[in-house]
């Protein structure tokens, strides 16, 4: 491979709560950080952990703080000295999942023509827009939206078959039908509609950017197999298929094609005093971009603890199920993202932590998590202050206690008000959230995936221990990866290390930006192979030159007991959730 000494490259992500850049060189050395946290850095949108959430189950995020925050990461790298932007050869990265921007037809018309001696906000906003907000993937406002998609095409096991997943509150075409419908004005005013990740190329690169193959496949839309919107899917948004595939700019750019979308807008090379031939690459969702930040091998389990909760693997098995969601490997040819999504993830710890402590701080949390002492074997609770995704359920708290038969065969629960104390939900929140993602993922890690999938395929909600032995819960991941904010946190990555058992090792990746990591590799791999400098495919690439010994920390081995200990609490599990 051909070197090019001192070039740097650029990985964002455009996540719910903040806008995060990475630089690294090209021995995959991270040397910068940059983060803009929308509630603080930006406190005159007034959001809060980044939305702002309605009554009705709406969730949505201001676009021009987003272009606030664009300018603001660049002010800020440009202030660092040992960081010379000039030799950025590349940018990548990847956003929120799901949300979408909508355009007036003036919008795109802007991006190539922005003045360096204005800012992003003022010039493109709100004129660029037919929509000052954006929908975020913690909507649960689109009920009726998600039925049409279902019964257009069968139902769920049919739409996960064509898109891989069932329909789903946040998924971008329901979102879409939802504003096509209740906002026919808005609607009639959007001459373009942007993925996140497609709008912050399209920034970027001052030109109106299509959707990345992907991050396609997280809308309902796109019939994975046949790599092409479904033209029935569609009409649900639109009767004028045409228009509608004109609106999202046409085919979405193949996720595996190493192409860039353009090179670096004048904006950002004259105002930052960037490489104005910096090349962009496209952008896609935060979880794709994840799974580009470590060589993940068959039965591998990745669990990134932003936000959400999401539980990913690799996979070259197209068995689609409502169950879970598979995606288009941003990357890797033939190849599929499996992903489990969780709402209820850090917010709902976070609120526990807090009611153990006002000052915020996570130490009386982590005791409670981390104690073998403190007895909670005869307790199952599910903490879901958002209406959760798996299972598809409104806002609830459930907490019981529980016995079993002799046999083991049957659980009895009773529903109680509160625990002994509030540490008891600590510790609780974790195990419960960790044996979740291990009964859900546990389909995706067997050999005979495609059997256990079509066994499961109907069932939509819950799983179902009534129907299905332990064993089909019970299947042990080859490695574990932490990742996300609440990674660095020792207390919850080894309680969830221990309940979901990987058998070679667990690990946490050094830098909890995951997602922007994988778009700076993204961003040096693409730029690379381009440039004929490179000729390794990305898995190889990686594997090539991951660094085992700086880039991951390698945490304690879950023991077999460790883990067999949470077989126990499979069938609590399974028996509250149906009280949901
Ligand atoms: N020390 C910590 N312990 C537990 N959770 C943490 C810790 N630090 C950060 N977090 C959690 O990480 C979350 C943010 O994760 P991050 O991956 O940065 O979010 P995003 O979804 O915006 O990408 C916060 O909401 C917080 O609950
Ligand atoms: O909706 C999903 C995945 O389908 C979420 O994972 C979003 O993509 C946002 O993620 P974070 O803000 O938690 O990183």
């Amino acid at each position: 491979m051909t070197r090019e000494p001192g070039a740097l490259y650029l990985g964002f992500d455009l996540s719910t709560q903040q806008l995060k850049c990475l630089v690294i060189d090209q021995n995959l050395q991270l040397l910068h950080s940059e983060s803009i946290e929308f509630d603080k850095d930006l406190s005159h949108y007034k959001t809060h952990k980044g939305v702002y959430l309605h009554d009705d189950g709406t969730v949505e995020c201001p676009v021009a703080m987003w272009l606030e925050a664009i300018d603001l990461v660049f002010h800020r790298m440009q202030k660092h000295k040992h960081i010379d932007l000039g030799l950025v050869k590349a940018m990548s990265g990847s956003c929120q999942q799901h949300g979408s921007v909508y355009w007036t037809e003036k919008g795109p018309k802007l991006l190539p023509v922005l003045d360096a001696n204005g800012c992003l906000k003022d010039q493109l906003f709100p004129e660029g827009f037919s929509r000052n907000v954006a929908p975020n993937w913690q909507d649960h406002s689109t009920s009726q939206e998600c039925r049409k998609f279902e019964d257009s095409c069968g139902g769920p096991a049919q739409l996960a078959h064509i898109t891989g997943s069932r329909a789903h509150h946040r998924f971008t075409g329901p979102q879409m039908m939802k504003i096509a419908k209740k906002e026919p004005e808005t609607y009639a005013k959007t001459h373009k509609i942007s993925l996140v990740s497609s709008f912050l190329a399209s920034i970027l690169s001052g030109q109106f950017t299509p959707l990345e193959e992907a991050d396609a496949c997280g809308m309902n839309l796109y019939d994975v197999a046949k790599r092409d919107y479904n033209e029935n899917l569609m009409r649900n948004v639109d009767t004028d298929t045409d228009s509608l595939r004109e609106k999202l700019g046409g085919s979405p750019i193949p996720a595996e094609e190493p192409r860039p979308v353009g090179t670096l807008s004048s904006y950002f090379s004259i105002k930052y005093g960037l490489n104005s031939q910096c090349q962009i690459f496209p952008f896609t969702g935060d979880n794709l971009a994840t799974i580009c930040s470590l060589p993940l091998q068959p039965n591998d389990v990745l669990v990134s603890l932003g936000t959400s909760t999401t539980i990913l693997l690799v996979t070259d098995q197209y068995h689609p199920s409502p169950n879970y969601h598979l995606f288009l490997h941003p990357t890797i040819p033939k190849h599929y993202m499996g992903m489990i999504c969780y709402c209820n993830g850090a917010l709902a710890r976070e609120r526990i932590r807090d009611e153990m402590n006002a000052n915020h701080d996570w130490e009386p949390f982590n005791e409670a998590v981390a104690s073998d002492a403190l007895d909670n074997d005869d307790e199952i609770a599910c903490y879901f202050p958002l209406g959760e995704i798996v299972p598809s359920v409104p806002s609830s708290y459930r907490r019981a206690k529980f016995t079993r038969s002799a046999d083991g065969n049957n659980v009895a629960l009773k529903l109680v008000e509160s625990f002994e104390s509030v540490a008891h939900d600590a510790k609780n929140i974790v195990e419960s959230q960790a044996l979740s993602c291990r009964v859900r993922i546990s389909p995706l890690l067997s050999k005979d995936c495609e059997d256990t999938n079509c066994k499961m395929s109907d069932s939509t909600v819950h799983f179902d221990c009534d129907n299905f032995p332990l064993s089909e819960y019970t299947k042990r991941p080859r490695k574990a990866f932490f990742v996300g904010g609440a990674s660095k946190n020792d207390a919850i990555v080894e309680r969830f290390a221990r309940v979901l058992g990987a058998t070679e090792g667990n690990y946490r990746l050094e830098t909890p930006n995951s997602c922007a990591l994988g778009g700076c590799y993204r961003a040096l791999w693409s730029h690379l192979y381009y440039e004929k400098l490179t000729s390794a495919a990305f898995d190889q690439f990686l594997n090539r030159k991951f660094r085992w010994d700086t880039d991951v920390q390698s945490l304690r081995l879950t023991s077999e007991r460790d883990w067999m200990h949470y077989n126990n609490k499979i069938h609590a599990l399974s028996e509250l959730e149906k009280t949901l």
